[in-house]
């Protein structure tokens, strides 16, 4: 008798700092707009919200953490979702300022980035004209020659800043260096599991979208880290669905929202990031597996709650 698959995560990423306001009228830069994709997209079957900020005049990303107060202590108002802060930012920050909001507002869940990397943005560029702030092609073009910078003394830096908030981690691994790199903090007692690894599929600078991609990392991490560890994906752009669903269908967890692709469908900007969620679910459901409340996923990954 096969053994009943666990539930599904499902993670929602509503706003990031990848894309530019001129891209989508639906990219939530208030924190009015964060909020309510926020409570959307677990009302939608989420249980975990990744969440950035912007500048809510230009839109430009920002680790202010006045501007994630305005939305965090609403959101948790609103619904039992999972936080989980960016530790990330944008590749033009420094770690000290990426840090701030998981320090001062110790969510459940922080993203933490196992390695440093080219982070391509600038392809991007050709797709647009006529951008509506002048950052925006400052900003994408910056990338060109741009580090996304997480040193080991970063990383641990980080981990040692958040270990009394009781604050765990989602682990973003955009290659499988990323997996050895998280090995070692493992290995050094300084990461306890269940792992929550994000592996990150079409970043420019970090591993691709093919399936052997996707297996070769699933592989890498069972070699690395056996059965302590629960495993999602991200797709960006127009391969969020297809390695949404093939990872699903190999036992994995998920990750959508409009920080990692701003799409509903070839060609369709999605009017919000439950719709994104529910496509994923009907995905999911389609393939006779059930999404994790929230409760349940803290419950998988041994959250504070
Ligand atoms: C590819 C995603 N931008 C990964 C991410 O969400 C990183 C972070 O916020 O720390
Ligand atoms: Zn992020």
């Amino acid at each position: 008798m096969m053994a009943k698959q666990k539930k599904v995560i499902v993670t929602c990423a509503v706003t990031g700092a990848i894309h530019t306001p001129t891209m989508s009228p639906h990219l939530p830069v208030t924190a009015e707009q964060i909020r309510e994709a926020a409570v959307g997209a677990v009302q939608a079957g989420a249980a975990i919200v990744h969440l950035h900020a912007r500048e809510p005049e230009t839109g430009r990303p920002s680790q202010d953490v006045e501007l994630f107060r305005a939305f965090v202590s609403d959101i948790k108002a609103e619904c039992d979702g999972v936080i989980n802060l960016t530790t990330g930012g944008s590749p033009a920050m420094t770690v000290q300022e990426r840090l701030q909001p998981a320090l001062r507002l110790a969510p459940e869940v922080a993203s933490l980035n196992m390695g440093s990397m080219n982070f391509g943005l600038h392809p991007m560029l050709g797709k647009y004209k006529d951008f509506k702030h002048d950052w925006e092609p400052a900003y994408l073009e910056a990338t060109r020659d741009m580090v996304f910078r997480n040193t080991f003394k970063d990383i641990e830096y980080i981990l040692e800043s958040c270990q009394d908030n009781g604050t765990r981690f989602e682990l973003e691994c955009y290659d499988t260096s990323h997996l050895y790199n998280l090995a070692h903090f493992v290995d050094r007692g300084l990461i306890e599991g269940p792992l929550f690894i994000q592996t990150v599929f079409g970043i420019l600078g970090g591993i691709g979208t093919h399936p052997d991609d996707v297996s070769h990392m699933r592989r890498t991490a069972d070699r690395l880290f056996g059965t302590d560890y629960v495993w999602s994906v991200l797709g960006a752009g127009r391969f969020q669905m297809p390695i949404g669903s093939m990872a699903a269908a190999m036992g994995g967890n998920v990750r959508v929202g409009l920080e990692d692709s701003l799409w509903d469908g070839p060609g369709t900007l999605a009017e919000s990031n439950a719709a994104q969620v529910r496509r994923i679910r009907g995905i999911l459901e389609g393939l006779s597996l059930a999404i994790a409340t929230p409760d349940e996923a803290r419950e998988m990954l041994g959250l504070k709650g």
